[in-house]
This record gives C-alpha cells, sequence and structure tokens, in this order.
C-alpha cells in the first residue's frame, strides 16, 4: 500500500517513458494502477506479430500500428481519468530537445538499444533530470538509477565488450555448435556472398589439381566454364573434405583433440543423382525474394527437427544455388542477417555438417538461428518485474529519497537466497567524458589520419555522437546538419579527406580541439598528442582515445569453460549456486556474451557488499548493464591471456 506520501509525488509528477515495447507495457500498466497521472511515451515502432507474444497490450489486430499509441489506448480503457500523451516517434528527434526533457520529474527507459539509451543519458544530463534505465536478457534484468552530481551517469562505467572467440578455435578447432556457427556465418558465408577482397581467415587458396596456373587461385572465385552446380559442389569438397584433411595432416594439433573426419559429397549423397539434391537446374515458382527457401523447395516443414547430415547437404546446395539463380545481386555485398531466411537455411546447414565433421552434436534450423543472431529469448516475467522495480526506484526518486535508490540486478539464480540483488548507486565516475568536464585525451599521427578517421572511428563510434561539430580554436571545421549551405558541406567534405595537419586550422600535438553534438547537449575537449607509430593488431583504428573508459576485455571464450549447453548460451548462461553459500564463495553472477566479465572470471559476494568504497566496488565491478543489441560474436586474434588452451 503506498503512503499518502508516496501518493502525492505521484500525483504531480509528470513522467516520460521512452520505449513501449516488453518492458515498456509493464511499466505502463505499472505506472498507470500505481496511481501516476500524467505519462507520456515515445517509441518510434510498430506493433509486430512477434511482440505479441509478451506485450499484452497488443492484439493482433493492433499489428502494424504505432506501439506508443495503442500501448496509451489500451491503458485508458481502465484508467479513463489520466493523461496520456504518446509519440510515434525516434527519441533521437529534434523536437526532443533538452525544454522538452526538462518538463519532467524523472525519464524511465525501457530501450533496447545502446545507442538510444546514450542519447537519452546525455539529454537528462543536459535537462537534469534524473533517469531511471533498465536491461533485460532472458532471466537476467537490472534496473540502475542516475541522477545527475549525485550518481553514475549511464555512461560512467564501460559498456560490455562483444564476446569474442579465438581464431584458431573457429578456423580449426571447434568443439561447441557455436564454434561451427561462427565459423558458417563470419567467414563462410563472408566469402560466398560478401565482400570478396575483404581479409577473412577462411582457407582460401587452392592447390588442388584443377587449378591448372602457377598461382594458388582463390577457391570461392567461380571459374568461367563452372556451372553453379559444379561451383557448389568444388565448395563443398574444399571446405568440409580438403580444408578438413589438411589439418589433419598437422599431428600436434590432434594429440589431445578427437580428430575430424573429411567430407566430401561423393559420401554423402552419391546415392542419388544429383539433380534431386537441390542442385538441379528447376528454379521454384517465387518472384518474392523473401520468401525464396530451400527449406520449401525440398520440402522440409519443421524447422524444429534436427536434419540429417544429408539434409543439411542438400539445403546447402539449395540455399547456395537459390543464391546465385534468385539474388545475384545481391553477391558480393551481403553480410549475414538473422531475418534473412535463406542466409539462416545455408549458415545451419553450413554449421551442420562442420559440425558432423567434428563429432559435435547437429542442431535445428530454430536452435540455429537463435545461436547464429544472438538470440535470447524474452522471458516476460523478468521485464514485469524490471517494470515494477523501476516504479519503486522511481517513487524513491521522487520523494528526493536519493539515498534509499538501489540498483537492483536481477539474476537466473538465487544469490544468499535472493534472485533481486540490490547494490547502491555509485558516485559519478569524475573521469567519465559525459557527465564531468575531464578532457580526453587523443594519440595520433597527425601527419596521415584523416579527419574522416577521426569523425568514424573516435567522434561517432567512441563517443556516440550522431551529429558532431568540430573546432579548432576559432575554426569551425566540421559540422553536419540540415540546415547547411552547399558550399559549406563541400568545404566540410573536403576537410574529411584532409590529413590532420594540412586542414585549414591544422590540428598538431598539443592542439586542443573542441568535439560538439548539439542535439544531446555534449561538448568534450580532446588534447591532440602526435605519435608516429601504431600497433595494427593492438591499435586497429591507428589511434588511442585516453581519459575515456575503454570497454572492459573482451569476453573470451575459455574451452575449459563448463558452459557447454549452446542454446542461448551465446548470451546467457549462469550457473545454479549452492543455498548455503557463504558470504566469501565464489560465484559467477552471470555469464553472458552482454557481460563485461571475461566468461570465466569469478567475483566474489563480498564484492558487492554495501560496505565498500565506491572506488572499490568499481574495481571489483559489479554486473554489468544488459544490453540487448550488444552480444554481436566477433573472432579474436589468438591471445592466450585468457588462458585458453588452444593452439594456433
Ligand atoms: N531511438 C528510439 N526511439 C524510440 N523508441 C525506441 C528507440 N530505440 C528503441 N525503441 C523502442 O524500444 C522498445 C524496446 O522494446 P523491446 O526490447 O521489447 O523490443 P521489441 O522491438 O519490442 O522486441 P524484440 O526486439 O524482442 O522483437 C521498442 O518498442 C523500440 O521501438
Ligand atoms: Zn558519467
Amino acid at each position: 500500500m503506498a503512503s499518502s506520501q508516496h501518493l502525492s509525488a505521484i500525483k504531480g509528477s509528470k513522467v516520460l517513458m521512452v520505449g513501449a515495447g516488453g518492458i515498456g507495457c509493464e511499466l505502463l500498466k505499472t505506472l498507470a494502477l500505481s496511481g501516476f497521472q500524467d505519462i507520456h511515451i515515445i517509441d518510434m515502432d510498430t506493433i509486430e506479430v512477434s511482440n505479441l507474444n509478451r506485450q499484452f497490450l497488443f492484439r493482433q489486430s493492433h499489428v502494424g500500428q504505432s506501439k506508443a499509441k495503442v500501448a496509451r489506448d489500451a491503458v485508458l480503457r481502465f484508467r479513463p481519468q489520466i493523461s496520456i500523451t504518446s509519440y510515434h516517434a525516434n527519441v533521437k528527434d529534434s523536437d526532443f530537445n533538452v525544454d522538452f526533457f526538462k518538463q519532467f520529474s524523472v525519464v524511465l527507459n525501457g530501450l533496447d538499444n545502446l545507442d538510444a539509451r546514450r542519447h537519452v543519458n546525455r539529454l537528462c544530463l543536459a535537462a537534469a533530470v534524473p533517469l531511471v534505465e533498465s536491461g533485460t536478457t532472458g532471466f537476467l534484468g537490472q534496473v540502475t538509477v542516475h541522477i545527475k552530481g549525485q550518481t553514475e551517469c549511464y555512461e560512467c562505467q564501460p559498456k560490455p565488450a562483444p564476446k569474442t572467440y579465438p581464431v584458431c578455435t573457429i578456423t580449426s578447432t571447434p568443439s561447441k555448435f557455436v564454434h561451427c556457427i561462427v565459423w558458417a556465418k563470419e567467414l563462410l558465408f563472408a566469402k560466398l556472398f560478401g565482400d570478396k577482397n575483404q581479409d577473412n581467415d577462411l582457407n582460401v587458396r587452392s592447390n588442388d589439381a584443377a587449378s591448372s596456373s602457377n598461382h594458388p587461385e582463390d577457391v570461392f572465385e567461380r571459374r568461367e566454364d563452372e556451372d553453379i552446380e559444379q561451383y557448389a559442389k568444388r565448395i563443398y569438397d574444399h571446405v568440409f573434405g580438403h580444408n578438413i584433411e589438411s589439418a589433419l595432416a598437422n599431428e600436434e594439433t590432434w594429440k589431445n583433440r578427437n580428430r575430424p573426419r573429411p567430407i566430401y559429397v561423393k559420401d554423402v549423397l552419391s546415392d542419388e543423382p544429383l539433380q534431386q539434391n537441390g542442385i538441379s537446374d528447376k528454379i521454384p515458382p517465387t518472384d518474392n525474394l523473401s520468401t525464396v527457401s530451400a527449406m520449401a523447395y525440398l520440402g522440409l516443414k519443421n524447422p524444429q527437427d534436427i536434419w540429417s547430415l544429408k539434409e543439411n547437404s542438400r539445403v546447402f546446395f539449395a540455399a547456395l544455388k537459390l543464391f546465385f539463380s534468385k539474388r545475384q545481386k545481391e553477391i558480393g555485398n551481403l553480410s549475414f542477417d538473422k531475418d534473412d531466411h535463406l542466409a539462416v537455411e545455408i549458415v545451419t546447414a553450413a554449421a551442420n555438417i562442420r559440425a558432423a565433421s567434428f563429432g559435435i552434436p547437429l542442431h535445428s534450423l530454430f536452435e540455429a538461428k537463435g545461436i547464429a543472431g544472438n538470440i535470447v529469448h524474452a522471458v516476460a516475467t523478468t521485464n514485469a518485474i524490471i517494470a515494477g522495480l523501476i516504479v519503486v526506484e522511481a517513487i524513491k526518486v521522487l520523494q528526493n529519497d536519493t539515498k534509499n535508490c538501489r540498483m537492483t540486478y536481477c539474476l537466473q539464480h538465487p544469490s544468499r537466497k535472493m534472485l533481486l540483488m540490490p547494490v547502491e548507486p555509485f558516485e559519478p565516475n569524475k573521469s567519465c567524458y559525459v557527465c564531468s568536464e575531464t578532457p580526453l585525451s587523443l594519440e595520433v599521427n597527425t601527419q596521415r589520419a584523416k579527419l574522416r578517421d577521426v569523425v568514424e572511428k573516435i567522434v561517432k563510434s567512441k563517443l556516440g555522437m550522431n551529429l558532431p561539430l568540430i573546432t579548432h580554436g576559432s575554426g569551425l571545421l566540421y559540422e553536419v546538419g540540415d540546415d547547411l549551405e552547399p558550399d559549406e558541406v563541400a568545404n566540410y567534405e573536403a576537410n574529411l579527406e584532409k590529413v590532420l595537419s594540412e586542414l585549414p586550422y591544422a590540428i598538431t600535438g598539443g592542439s586542443i580541439i573542441t568535439v560538439e553534438d548539439l542535439r544531446q547537449e555534449l561538448v568534450c575537449k580532446i588534447n591532440i598528442k602526435h605519435r608516429e607509430e601504431f600497433d595494427e593488431e593492438k591499435e586497429p583504428d591507428g589511434m588511442v582515445l585516453h581519459g575515456w573508459t575503454p570497454s572492459a576485455a573482451p569476453a573470451v571464450e575459455n574451452d575449459n569453460d563448463a558452459a557447454t549447453n549452446n542454446g542461448a548460451s551465446t548470451s546467457s548462461t549462469s550457473k545454479s549456486l549452492p543455498d548455503d553459500m557463504e558470504e566469501d564463495d565464489e560465484l559467477i553472477i552471470v555469464e553472458t556474451g552482454i557481460e563485461t566479465i571475461p566468461a570465466g572470471k569469478k567475483r566474489k559476494l563480498s564484492d558487492i557488499s554495501n560496505s565498500e568504497t565506491t572506488d572499490e566496488k568499481r574495481a571489483k565491478k559489479i554486473p554489468e548493464q544488459l544490453e540487448d543489441d550488444a552480444d554481436v560474436v566477433v573472432m579474436l586474434d589468438d591471445g592466450n591471456e585468457n588462458g585458453n588452451n588452444d593452439i594456433s
């Protein structure tokens, strides 16, 4: 029961909700039922069928309509007396500027991407409006409170780096299905359908007899006299047969591992004419590219079935054939997309054939899609719990009861018999470039790097600015915006191509440049330090930004790890804890691709006790934010710092 104090704080408030999806629907309902009377909602999306299982304010008949508006209408039906204002728009639109934010008592985020979260954080700081931030991934979730000058801002803590795998695990010694998926989508798919010129670790050179010249040729290049059937067969034999055969030659590798088995077309499809294996000339009668499907072509219906090696091989051939016959124009420009059905089919098939080779259990298309797309299935209950906690924290904020505000982590398994772990908010990070005025510094070769490199690699990618404006002294070097004259646009474009030291207001060692984003009301100063050389591997940007807390070491997979189930585990696996755990027992709170804690690294319960100083706590790290969109699987050049025992 809310006290009268609660109620008056609630009634007098005006709140902004950003996002009306899984968390947002729950949140709007809970706000309305808790007595909030003036609620504004921004969401840029329309309702999709896939939202209906958990975004309970939406029904089938609403598909295609604005989420913000339908959510508003649904809640007004049971709370007609309150005021709900909906905006079907992107929160990054210029209408939602600092003045817009200033009208609210508190802002509540139910977003699903880092970019929008950072943007809202910056506007809340500029408008000095408290922010309650949230996120969920499957059974995991968190709610954090950010009050300017009193607690950390959303960006004070480094954000999770993508999960990575050692290259040699992917290219030579896969031991889990996820390794096969990463191989299929990052290497094979990219070689077959992506930019051919891009470097890629797949063994692409061939010295086999068919290659007539002295120069080893790129096997992925289709030969002039080759029809698609022959091409597909040659690729299959090369990647699943020949490559494995050459890997087997390296005896050292297989000393403590199971030897893989090379698979050739003739072994799998020998008893049938190739025409029946999906590589005949017959093309299915559909012109709708989005429905081109190898499964449909082959009469495979259930995506949850696990196909045999033979079926996977047939899907591989059919999908390859369909790409070349139906989607020829896209070849060379494609990158894997989990919503591209044909891409998922060929990646599933290729991953399964490779898995068969290495004695790894095969998976269904449904499972493979989840792994390839880093999909963690949403859990409606987690969203409901998190939404409830957002309201609990919002009420404390509205009552100015900051000292009782908590960041709360929703765990999958109990820790000290708790599933909800409260942590005191940290103080602002004094070196955060977003909420403090600490200048950043940039080491760069000012005689080689172009302004474009600084804009793309630093200002946009690292500092998260969307509409940057760059000045040096009194000179404006770069600006974007709709209201620029054509000659200004041309001038700034020309500047982008100039090296720093040759710009009209030359940037050299010792220069201080100012970078700002007017829409985010964020201004940063960057001290420039000239440096001649950069390590291509360790410093691939060719420049290094300091003062900005970079992402923690990427989560590198460790083969010794007990996590073996690959279902959705690329993104979320935690281990169960004994109920009678001692205070100092080691535990892994979450081991997930969206976490900053390297997999396998443990933390102690006492790390999150309230008695420590902020810095101590920060140093040891508490559970990190969950970012739905941050879990990109990438490969990492083999570094053994994390104790993986792979050989290269
Ligand atoms: N920049 C933005 N401006 C406004 N709304 C945004 C912005 N970015 C994300 N959103 C909204 O945040 C909501 C996040 O909800 P949720 O995480 O449930 O995602 P979803 O798209 O509804 O579902 P799913 O991604 O699981 O299919 C979405 O409705 C999305 O439209
Ligand atoms: Zn900060």
